[in-house]
């Protein structure tokens, strides 16, 4: 379902049932994956795990698997199966391996499944969880910045639940429950600044992929810690609030909060401001999504506000950082311009990981492949298949800048 501005549906509560909740997790080798099954290990009578994957990390997804006694684990890199396998042999857990046979994980039957896989390549095993019309905690903005209107589309069809994960998506979340049959001014994200703040662009056109990956408040895997310092990810993130909480372009803002413990306020006509406080820590928000409606306790000390002392907010510099304004524009676009601005940001963000290109070119490639795309841009795909073939091209285009920004 869209998260509805004016819905008593957060209050509804689920039916009370003994039986354990059925848990799928996809990406459950990354950070959000394992953040979440810690929080499900804590309680394990409360909680039952279906199936758990993995992109490479077959060690790892294995002592997983072994560990939550998962029914299948599936690696999505077909050469990893053989260890798989013999890893998992004489446990009773499922071995299997592909592109496909992630998906198909994501359509076995469970009542909460967690997409926490990556990039675009998590938006067709996400789909395939919305089919089941279950409830999806989703942590894979790519689905809503890429495919928006036709994943929503999907969600209402198949009547399931989204529940979002991003920090300050669950937290918009939480304070639009308050805003139920009110219209509000302004939705603002807060963005840390990540670790290139302060530096000048001079600075920045220096930076290794060593420092870029020094978030200066979270934990996270390395895609979209590196989005944190483009300030990329709070682009994908306005575009992700867009489509989750279907808001016009001009309502959705980001402010700079060095300290990330605001993640999101929202904006009425009155001159009241709510915001959502917590610790930077995911293990907050995946709580939100595993408890709904209830709460759950989660193993970190709660905010202390006489020790932070200080919460300070900054104007964003678009002439530092024009990720934002990239954002804006397609914001106002529409269409496919989430689509193609993903696909080449996740081109840039692999090159620049590659040491072939610089970190201010990132921003660059995605604003030419933008300008220079009109007409992929400017589609209006009506199904998952047709972001597919979107996001293809786009990242095509933006393969063929890379020798130029080299
Ligand atoms: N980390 C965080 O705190 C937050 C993350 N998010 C979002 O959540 C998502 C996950 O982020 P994060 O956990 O940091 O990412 P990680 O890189 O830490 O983990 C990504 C997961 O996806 C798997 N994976 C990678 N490529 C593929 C593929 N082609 N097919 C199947 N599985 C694949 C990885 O497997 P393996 O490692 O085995 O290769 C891993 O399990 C992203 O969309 C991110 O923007 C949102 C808010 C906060
Ligand atoms: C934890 C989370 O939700 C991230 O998306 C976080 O917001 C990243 O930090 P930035 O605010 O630096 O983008
Ligand atoms: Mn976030």
């Amino acid at each position: 379902m869209t998260i509805p501005l004016n819905s008593s549906a957060y209050r509804t509560a689920p039916s009370q049932s003994a039986a354990p909740r059925r848990i799928t997790v996809l990406g459950a080798t990354g950070s959000i994956g394992e953040n979440t099954l810690d929080l499900i290990g804590r309680d394990p009578a409360r909680f039952q795990v279906v199936a758990l994957t993995g992109g490479e990390k077959v060690d790892r997804l294995a002592e997983l698997a072994i560990h939550h006694n998962a029914e299948l684990a599936v690696i999505a890199d077909e050469t990893r199966y053989e260890a798989l396998r013999a890893r998992l042999e004489g446990t009773g857990i499922e071995a299997a391996a592909g592109r496909q046979a992630v998906i198909e994980a994501a359509t076995r039957p469970a009542d909460w499944t967690m997409a926490a896989i990556v990039g675009v390549a998590g938006l067709e095993p996400t789909h395939a969880a919305v089919k089941q019309g279950a409830t999806v905690a989703v942590a894979n903005k790519e689905c809503l910045v890429c495919a928006g209107p036709v994943f929503m589309a999907e969600v209402r069809r198949h009547g399931a639940r989204l529940l979002p994960v991003d920090s300050e998506h669950s937290a918009a979340m939480q304070l639009l429950s308050q805003s139920e049959g009110v219209e509000i001014d302004k939705l603002c994200l807060t963005a840390s600044g990540g670790p290139f703040r302060r530096y000048t662009r001079e600075e920045m056109a220096r930076v290794t992929p060593e420092q870029a990956l020094k978030h200066p408040n979270w934990s996270m895997g390395p895609k979209i810690t590196l989005d944190s310092a483009t300030l990329m990810n709070k682009a994908l993130e306005m575009l992700e609030a867009q489509h989750l909480f279907d808001l016009p372009a001009d309502r959705i803002d980001a402010v700079i909060h060095p300290q990330s413990v605001v993640h999101c306020l929202v904006y009425y006509r009155d001159g009241s401001v709510l915001a959502h406080m917590s610790p930077p820590d995911m293990r907050t928000p995946i709580a939100y999504s595993l408890a709904w409606p209830e709460r759950m306790a989660v193993p970190m000390a709660p905010l202390d506000l006489p020790k932070l002392a200080t919460l300070t907010f900054e104007a964003p510099d678009s002439d530092r950082f024009p990720a934002l304004r990239l954002a804006r524009e397609a914001l106002r676009t529409g269409k496919s311009a989430g689509a193609v601005l993903n696909a080449a940001n996740e081109v840039a963000a692999a090159a620049f990981f590659a040491g072939e290109i610089g970190f201010l070119a990132i921003t660059e490639i995605v604003e030419r492949v933008l300008t220079e795309s009109a007409d992929l841009v400017g589609r209006e795909p009506t199904t998952i298949e047709d972001v597919i073939v979107i996001d293809e091209q786009a990242r095509r285009r933006a393969r063929e800048c890379l020798p130029a920004f080299a």
